[in-house]
């Protein structure tokens, strides 16, 4: 179990913001922290990493103490075990890909895990090219290998896949998916994005102005009422079509389109660039607007 008590005040563009947040996440879970920018998400992984300071506060991982102001232990950044991954990639551009891992290693450890890692991920044909002629997607693959050389108990991922396009996106998620399991790690991620949120997370975490407003099964935390169905997927509206008195609306679902048939009630709240919960019992599916 991971306890986290963070509090800190910090200057927001509206003046002074009381981040004050309160976190229990169990062992080899993946949890998201969602809300919008400036609401504080960057500075708890920070003060997780220890990168920032907290005002007061407590951090224990495992039953070890990273954190406690008020007995004034506050592990150094390098003693907590921890991998990050940031939006940009800053990797070494004069280190091939393998020297880049290895050069995570810490001293006298096993250089196996490279080898592991860049077969996990696939980096087998990229290993000896630089940085520089890597695709945003290759590098992000690189930099979350790098995270996990020397095997952390926390993955933090700084919204690392913005800057990528959609199809690419999916592809990291797998990857992140993939070492989160193989390793069973704890992963904190910080997205945006609600659909990567439902996919990729066993609990959200929503924060507002430094507080954490709802947390739970992101499903739940998305959908305004409790949806039952056969099957679920989330996805994004890419067109609504109306046919005499019925809707046509295509949704994009992963790299998938599908087409579903929505009455007008249905469709009301909902427009081209929505993402929504699709799901289906028997054979009428259900279309809701994720908020
Ligand atoms: N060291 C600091 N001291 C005081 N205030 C800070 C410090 N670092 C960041 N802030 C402020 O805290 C607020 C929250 O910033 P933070 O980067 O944590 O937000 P965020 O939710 O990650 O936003 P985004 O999604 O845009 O990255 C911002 O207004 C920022 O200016």
């Amino acid at each position: 179990m991971i306890q986290i008590a963070l509090q800190k005040k910090l200057s927001a563009a509206t003046g002074e913001m009381l981040l004050d947040i309160n976190m229990q996440i169990e062992q080899g879970k993946l949890v998201t922290l969602y809300g919008s920018s400036g609401a504080g998400k960057t500075s708890i992984l920070r003060m997780i990493a220890g990168l920032l300071q907290a005002d007061t506060g407590t951090i224990t991982v495992h039953q070890k103490t990273w954190l406690n102001t008020s007995t004034g232990i506050c592990l150094k950044p390098q003693q907590r075990k921890i991998g990050f991954v940031f939006q940009d990639y800053a990797l070494f551009p004069n280190m091939t890909v393998k020297e880049n891992l290895l050069f995570a290693l810490e001293k006298n450890q096993d250089k196996q895990i490279v080898k592991e890692l860049i077969e996990i991920i696939e980096l087998e044909d990229l290993q000896n090219r630089k940085p520089n002629n890597l695709s945003g997607g290759q590098k992000q693959r690189v930099a979350l290998a790098r995270a996990l050389v020397r095997k952390p108990e926390i993955l933090m991922l700084d919204e690392p896949l913005s800057a990528l396009d959609k199809k690419m996106r999916i592809k990291l998620q797998d990857y992140i998916l993939k070492v989160h399991k193989k390793f069973n790690i704890t992963t904190l991620l910080i997205s945006h994005d609600i659909s990567e949120v439902i996919k990729m997370s066993d609990t959200v975490f929503m924060i507002e102005n430094g507080k954490i407003i709802q947390q739970g099964n992101p499903i739940e935390v998305f959908t305004t009422k409790k949806v039952s169905g056969k099957f679920q997927f989330t996805g994004e509206v890419i067109d609504i079509k109306k046919e005499d008195v019925i809707y046509i609306v295509t949704v994009l679902i992963g790299t998938n389109f599908v087409k579903i048939i929505a009455e007008e009630n249905e469709i009301q709240t909902i427009t081209i660039g929505d993402p929504v919960l699709v799901a289906s019992k028997a054979f009428n599916p259900l279309l809701q607007k994720i908020n």
